[in-house]
């Protein structure tokens, strides 16, 4: 047995009881994590990419942001649990654009563009794709529980932003307001240092966790990761649209949740029950 030299139970209070409280902390710590381990095993049952879908159900079940046949933007989209619901939500003859710069098989019935959201060419391409009311919508509304007949034949329609004509759009500058709710779970994903020779979609850099567990990096790549989600949806959003986005709290978080209380009628700040950081915040702003 390993004995801490330095270790001195405090006065009044025993070495057992310290013990004790270690083992009812860690016990405390182990609850939590099976309870919220139940999300993973329903999504699993439930048919869904991951346990982040029971954020956004949540959210849905609360206000109500999706209604059939909208048009539903989602920022940093892979795996797809948040495409998947606001696919189904939004049935018959909606349609779901995800963008992710990690390669991902898209969901059923939702239209993907592998790219950096931060990068102009890929948003001049978001906007190109909006622009066409019609495109990834499923051609015919045969929606049921499983998806929905789609664009492309299997599974979803991955758009192409290489091949895409963006740098021919005629004016850029026109605005489209085509999109009834942006949803933004962007987190930054790690410096990739090696394996760069893999390149299929179950590469461990492409699983791994989007956070680098240092809170103030989290917190930082997040902010810029929301405004930039904020500034697009104040040129894409329809009048009456919707904001969701996700974020690691921190100094920064009360500036974002001002500017969107300026923007939006009612902003909701919620603390999602099935997700695994502690310092992982939703904002939903609601027109
Ligand atoms: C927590 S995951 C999203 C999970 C997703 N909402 C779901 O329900 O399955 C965060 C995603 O944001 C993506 N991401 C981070 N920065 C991005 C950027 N600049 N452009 C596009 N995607 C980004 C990451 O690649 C990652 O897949």
């Amino acid at each position: 047995m390993f004995v801490c030299p330095s270790f001195r139970p405090l006065r009044g209070i025993s070495g057992l009881d310290v013990i004790s409280q270690i083992r009812l902390s860690s016990s405390k710590r182990w609850q939590a994590r099976q309870h919220k381990d139940q999300f993973t095993r329903e999504a699993a049952v439930q048919g869904l990419k991951s346990r982040a879908a029971f954020k956004l159900l949540q959210i849905d079940e609360k206000y109500h942001i999706f209604k059939r046949g909208q048009t539903i933007v989602d920022l940093g989209y892979a795996p797809g649990s948040w495409s998947q619901v606001a696919f189904n939500r939004t049935q018959p003859n909606g349609r779901v654009l995800g963008v992710d710069i990690i390669p991902a098989q898209p969901p059923k019935g939702v239209s993907t563009i592998q790219g950096n959201f931060l990068a102009p060419e890929i948003q001049a391409y978001i906007q190109e794709f909006l622009r066409d009311p019609q495109r990834g919508r499923p051609r015919h509304s045969t929606h049921d529980a499983g998806g929905s007949a789609l664009d492309s034949t299997s599974g979803g329609n991955q758009e192409s932003a290489q091949s895409s004509d963006a740098d021919n759009i005629a004016d850029p500058k026109i605005l489209h307001r085509t999109v009834d709710v942006v949803l933004s779970d962007m987190s930054e994903p790690w410096l990739q240092t090696s394996g760069f020779w893999k390149r299929s979609l179950s590469d461990p850099y492409n699983r791994m966790m989007n956070t680098s567990g240092n809170n103030f990096r989290d917190h930082a790549g997040s902010m810029d990761l929301c405004h930039a989600a904020l500034s697009f949806s104040s040129d894409a959003l329809k009048t009456g649209g919707h904001f969701v986005c996700k974020f690691y709290q921190g100094a920064e978080d009360k500036e974002l949740e001002k500017q969107l209380r300026d923007l939006f009628q009612k902003v909701h700040r919620l603390k999602p029950e099935s997700s695994r950081s502690v310092s992982c915040n939703l904002l939903c702003a609601i027109s």
